[in-house]
């Protein structure tokens, strides 16, 4: 897979070279540690095929340009749900959204419920940041119910049109047990590069609303004014957490099932690595387990829990830390987000990068 364009003719060399000296080294890259394959899975996944042209229609309304079908490869048509490209592969997207009216949803017991949802209205009145260790922060529930509401809306309406989610997988037939829709640029697990055009459809990547940029760029500010506080005395906060313009972002849902193995994220430009631009990650519906590591071993990592409204960054001297998500803990997503968004049960996570 190539960059289509001159502009990015250099960056093609460049992730080609990385991507070489990786392999060289024998080093796996972003992803690339999976354990509990457990062979192929499908994640009980629900395809959403459009009934009417208004079923596709999800209202955006921060100003972005972004919508349906602004990114159509090729001379391509396509609807939503069931999308057919000049590459002749038709692709069926995942929708993370129920379509039907609101069947049952299984809730854990109403009383740990409100006790969580008491829990996170006191954090958002004073917001909890935590170095977990250095250029590692977990700011906890610093997305806000309605921000959290409009993200899932706008990952839905994107993920159920061209370049939307589907289960990717290795060359080797292995699937990642999650969905997965790429913006701004494409991550292609076979071959761990970062394109233009994703090989599974030819399609091009929805592009990243402003709404996400604004909420990474303020989730970078809010870190630095705890770094701030924290070492009075340091030049400049971005020795520790460096500050980061995000080109792209990995989007994943995972059903209950799904997982993700210990691994790097270090697919990004060798520039980007180098300067230890921080990864900001995004998390959205049930809790998940999250893991980190400074090696492989498993046994040996670090856990804590990821609710919906965390976001996590890891930068500086974390930005190479191995991270997994072993298990999603089912009907513990916020009633409220269910409710406006008909969410169906698992967890949406979006990893902002810059290349
Ligand atoms: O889901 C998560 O919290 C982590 C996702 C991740 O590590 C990735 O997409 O590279
Ligand atoms: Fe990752």
């Amino acid at each position: 897979m190539e960059y289509r364009t001159n502009q990015c003719a250099s960056l093609t060399s460049k992730a080609n070279r990385y991507s070489s000296e990786q392999r060289a080294s024998g080093q796996r890259g972003h992803r690339g540690g999976y354990r509990n394959q457990g062979g192929l899975s499908n994640q009980n996944a629900q395809y959403w095929k459009p009934k009417s042209p208004k079923d596709c229609e999800t209202p955006l309304s921060y100003g972005d340009t972004t919508s349906i079908g602004s990114v159509r490869p090729h001379s391509a048509v396509s609807l939503p749900g069931h999308v057919q490209y000049a590459l002749g592969k038709d692709i069926s997207c995942f929708d993370i959204c129920r379509v039907e009216k609101k069947g049952p949803v299984k809730l854990n017991s109403s009383l740990f419920r409100k006790n969580r949802e008491r829990r996170n209205e006191l954090a958002k009145s004073c917001p909890q940041i935590k170095e977990l260790r250095p250029g590692m922060i977990l700011l906890k529930s610093f997305i806000s119910e309605a921000n959290q509401v409009e993200i899932v809306k706008r990952c839905r309406t994107l993920g159920v049109g061209v370049g939307g989610f589907y289960q990717p997988g290795y060359s080797d037939g292995r699937k990642l047990r999650l969905q997965m829709m790429c913006l701004g640029k494409n991550w292609e697990p076979q071959t761990r590069l970062y394109t233009d055009i994703r090989s599974i459809d030819g399609a091009k990547p929805p592009s990243i609303p402003n709404m996400f940029r604004t909420l990474v760029e303020e989730a970078i500010q809010a870190s630095h004014v705890y770094y701030e506080a924290k070492h009075p005395k340091i030049h400049s906060v971005e020795e520790i957490l460096p500050r980061m313009s995000p080109d792209l972002c990995i989007v994943n849902f995972y059903t209950d099932s799904g997982k993700l193995g210990l691994h790097q994220d270090r697919d990004e430009s060798p520039e980007s690595i180098e300067k230890a631009l921080p990864i900001v990650s995004f998390s959205i519906g049930d809790s998940a387990d999250f893991e980190y590591s400074e090696n492989r071993d498993v046994d040996s990592a670090a856990s804590i829990v990821l609710e919906s409204g965390d976001v996590i960054i890891f930068g500086g001297k974390s930005r190479l830390i191995f991270h997994g998500v072993p298990k999603i803990h089912s009907g513990t997503a916020p009633e409220q987000l269910l409710e406006e968004t008909n969410l169906r049960p698992g967890r949406l996570n979006l990893t902002f990068r810059q290349y």
